[in-house]
């Protein structure tokens, strides 16, 4: 690999918590923590800019979840099924599973397996993958994958519920959205519509799955980036932005944050994974920046 710099660096926070930096030759970086298995970073060499949101506010300190970068929600997106909000894997502690340095970028791969906390708050054997990988052309490429190691079938819900940081949000619009179904979340029960606009924009609290969505979005940034958001194996997508009544109400998110993040949250929800014995599922998903 090109430069001297180590491209994986496994280190300690300051807050204490185990982190690995993967860094290429052209300045990409990435930063990924064992507590929830985050991405917490993501610059691109091209850009030289922070693409990924944290709260001021963020809290790094187990069980509580990182409130930015790209939490992950495993084995339940939000109250999709008995479990606290949004599973337990993002409250966890990951380890390192493998360190790759390859002509393509530099890979980290981190694993959460069903240990005795786990299988109390859910009763099936698995193993959880997170490959991040910081490509040569500046991509952030992250692949969740879950394998059945029990007995028995079990099924789940999983989102990468990443939050983009924006320049400001009345600035943002998400597109790929025209003609599909979502769920408004705003309402209890969750009520099924359908997007009539080519693109998603800001001017209050936006909380909806998008569902059966192309495998191709993007986060337009007026004047200033547009990430796409590539994805496989991840149909539904959720919009989420909690304009400032939930910010306030957010004790790790700053009241005026919310101007800084849009969350696209590639996901699977609307049909939830089922495995057997022995079986994995993987997905992907790959940001780049223009
Ligand atoms: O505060 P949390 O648990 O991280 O959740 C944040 C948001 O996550 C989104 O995915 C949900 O659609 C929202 O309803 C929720 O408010």
């Amino acid at each position: 690999m090109a430069g001297a710099a180590k491209p994986i660096v496994l280190t300690q926070s300051t807050e204490g918590l185990d982190k690995a930096v993967l860094k290429n030759a052209d300045g990409t970086t990435a930063e990924v923590y064992l507590h929830g298995g985050h991405v917490t970073s993501w610059v691109s060499g091209s850009k030289k800019e922070e693409l990924l949101f944290v709260s001021e506010k963020a809290i790094f300190k187990p069980p509580k979840a990182i409130r930015g970068g790209i939490p992950v929600c495993f084995p339940q997106f939000s109250d999709f099924g008995p479990l606290g909000q949004h599973g337990f894997a993002r409250n966890q502690l990951w380890a390192v599973d493998t360190l790759e340095e390859s002509l393509d970028g530099a890979t980290l791969t981190l694993l959460l397996r069903s240990g005795q906390e786990e299988l109390q708050k859910w009763p099936h054997k698995f193993e959880l993958r997170m490959r991040v990988q910081i490509a040569t052309n500046g991509n952030l490429v992250v692949q969740p994958s879950v394998k059945n190691i029990g007995i028995e079938d079990f099924t789940f819900t999983f989102a990468l519920h990443t939050y983009f940081a924006v320049s400001d949000i009345s600035n943002v619009e998400v597109t790929g959205v025209q003609g599909l179904e979502y769920l408004e979340s705003l309402v209890t029960p969750r009520r099924k519509e359908k997007e009539e606009r080519s693109a998603v924009d800001f001017k209050g609290e936006v909380d909806r799955i998008y569902l059966n969505t192309p495998d191709e979005l993007r986060i337009v940034d007026r004047g200033n980036r547009t990430i796409t958001l590539k994805k496989t194996g991840l149909p539904d997508a959720i919009v989420w932005n909690p304009w400032i009544e939930k910010a306030k109400a957010t004790a790790d998110l700053g009241d005026e944050e919310y101007h800084q993040f849009v969350c696209v949250e590639a996901a699977v929800v609307g049909d939830p994974v089922t495995l057997q014995p022995g079986q994995t599922w993987t997905a992907q998903q790959v940001l780049s920046v223009s």
